[in-house]
């Protein structure tokens, strides 16, 4: 299947009100969801000119809850239904009432073999409603790069390798083998960056469970400006850092790493590189996360 794009996330919460500060006043998006959902507890955050990018739902638990791809038109999504068809995938088509929740033409779910949920849609429904940021930030970006990246839990990684590649359609764009410990015995863990667009990478696997179900998801601005001033607030709203100031040698991003509300951690960037032609491109293995910062011990503490 031919993906276009990350286009939204959704993440589970006990008390979806604190999304809505840490959304609005940390990140810097936008709540609407005094306008797109008046009459439940569901929190939704704009970044764009999209209507939403993230659906925060009341849940017993904190935790991802499913990515969801972007198709880029009918025909696309029909040939990604026979795609899930021909490797045997069970889905399920979406209620005219989760249609609506979502804003899209058409819907399906289903899951990776490590019971990651995905969605796949086409055909945002859109206000284009401008983007104005309560904290003055001019853009994230987004776009036909879609809304950033996701890095989801893959324990059974060669199965999940083989369904990002075959089935969803995603390709390599550089792996990691990640030791935690000096000890040579200690099994290396698989890291593989995959791309379905210009973006370096829309989705990362990691070959280590995630009681949150998800390592990381991160969200890309403008400037570097903007990535410092996201780490003023997140140190005024006593957010948690997680890994400090660093610029990735693979996609070149200049980003730091802080807790969210659900239990994952949330990357905040600027100046990822794209790639435009991804023919020209050689996949390597990086041995380090960065050309310098990106200390990820001050989360352990
Ligand atoms: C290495 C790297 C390149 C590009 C990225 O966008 C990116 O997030 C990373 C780091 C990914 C990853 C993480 O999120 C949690 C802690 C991890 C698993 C490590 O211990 C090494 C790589 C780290
Ligand atoms: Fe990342």
């Amino acid at each position: 299947m031919k993906i276009h794009s990350l286009g939204y996330i959704g993440v589970n919460c006990t008390d979806p009100a604190r999304w809505a500060h840490y959304g609005t006043q940390v990140l810097g998006m936008m709540d609407v969801s005094e306008q797109l959902s008046p009459n439940d507890d569901s929190v939704y955050l704009k970044m764009d000119d999209r209507p939403w990018r993230i659906v925060v739902n009341k849940s017993d638990s904190d935790g991802y809850a499913f990515s969801g791809w972007e198709v880029a038109g009918e025909d696309n999504f029909n040939e990604a239904l026979n795609t899930l068809e021909r490797h045997s995938i069970n889905f399920e088509r979406a209620s005219a009432d989760l249609l609506a929740q979502r804003r899209v033409q058409d819907l399906v779910s289903f899951s990776d073999p490590d019971g990651n949920r995905h969605e796949l849609y086409w055909g945002p429904i859109s206000d284009f409603g401008q983007f104005a940021s309560p904290v003055g930030i001019k853009q994230f970006i987004t776009g036909d790069q879609g809304f950033g990246h996701v890095v989801l839990p893959t324990p059974s990684f060669d199965g999940c390798l083989q369904f990002y590649k075959d089935v969803m359609g995603f390709d390599l764009s550089d792996l990691m083998k990640v030791r935690f410990t000096p000890d040579p015995n200690e099994p290396e863990k698989r890291l593989y960056f995959m791309h379905c667009n210009e973006r370096h990478h829309s989705l990362a696997i990691f070959e280590c469970p995630m009681p949150a179900g998800c390592v990381h998801v991160m969200v890309e601005t403008d400037r570097v400006d903007e990535v410092g001033r996201a780490m003023d607030r997140m140190k005024a709203h006593n957010v948690k850092l997680t890994g400090t100031l660093g610029r990735h040698a693979n996609d070149h991003m200049v980003s730091f790493y802080m807790a969210t509300p659900s239990g994952f951690m949330l990357e905040y960037g600027a100046e990822g590189r794209t790639v435009e032609d991804w023919s020209r491109y050689s996949p390597f293995q990086s041995t380090v996360n960065s050309f310098w910062g990106h200390d990820f011990s001050v989360g352990m503490e």
